[in-house]
């Protein structure tokens, strides 16, 4: 479980990303932040493995401050995939999926099927991807492999920032489709950042709505239709219902 307590976040410009967020990340569940361009998300996600640091309140991840960790072995254990997929360019397929079981010590032959597992699990067939440069994948086979590379040393909690928006519609609702079924086999703790409801609604067991730093309402998405809390929400709903589509 990952609580924020009363945290805010003023950057050292002076620019404040986050003020007094309270809110409970369930474990195995996909829980999803979504706002605005520069609504403070990546900054919210970014908290939680210490890429930022929270300035007030506190973020605890099973109940200890995630300042009283030790940061590196609490980065093994939370998977971090994003837009930008920053595979390492010098490296091949099975080399980027390998680093942090290597960085954990794992014996070779467990790193190996367990390359094999991963681009199994993300549809890329090892014997083709393995050996191939990331300058050798299109778009949409790199980020399999930085969500295999996520998911490599077993970590129990998965952050995913927009990882599918520089995507095809196609190939995102496929790896959509994945990112579910995945949850379904491996009950993961996943917080995932998007701008787009449509994604938010498809995923999420909880969303949450942040705006100008703030978040405004959390709840699955029956809540959300059913009750938005302001103008703002009702708003981002609506923008999907003017295109025909009903939520149940
Ligand atoms: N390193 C930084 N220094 C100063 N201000 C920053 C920094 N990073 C982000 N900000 C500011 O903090 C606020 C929140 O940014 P954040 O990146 O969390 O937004 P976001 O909701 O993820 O946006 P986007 O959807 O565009 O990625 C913004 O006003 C942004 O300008």
């Amino acid at each position: 479980m990952i609580e924020f307590i009363n945290v805010g976040m003023t950057y050292p410009n002076g620019n404040v990303g986050l003020k007094n967020i309270n809110l409970t990340i369930n474990e195995s569940e996909i829980t999803v932040f979504i706002g605005l361009s520069g609504s403070g998300k990546t900054t919210l996600l970014k908290m939680i493995n210490r890429l930022e640091d929270n300035t007030t309140g506190e973020v605890k991840i099973n109940g200890k401050n995630v300042k009283d960790y030790n940061i590196h072995k609490m980065r093994w254990d939370i998977g971090y995939a994003l837009q930008q997929v920053a595979l390492f360019p010098h490296m091949t397929v099975e080399e980027n999926i390998a680093i942090v079981p290597e960085l954990k010590k794992w014996k070779k032959e467990k790193i190996d099927t367990r390359i094999n597992e991963l681009l199994n699990m993300v549809g890329l067939e090892p014997k083709k991807y393995r050996k191939r440069n990331p300058s050798e994948l299109s778009g949409g086979e790199a980020q399999r492999v930085g969500i295999a590379r996520a998911l490599a040393a077993d970590p129990k909690i998965i952050l995913m920032d927009e990882p599918f928006s520089a995507l095809d519609p196609i190939t995102r609702a496929n790896l959509q489709e994945d990112v579910k079924k995945l949850q379904k086999q491996i009950h993961k703790t996943i917080v995932f950042v998007t701008h787009d409801i449509e994604e938010a609604f498809l995923l999420g067991d909880k969303i949450c709505i942040i705006q100008d730093g703030e978040l405004i309402q959390s709840g699955t998405k029956h809540e959300i239709i059913s009750n938005p809390k302001n103008d703002f929400v009702k708003k981002f709903i609506a923008f999907k219902k003017k295109e025909g589509e009903i939520y149940e």
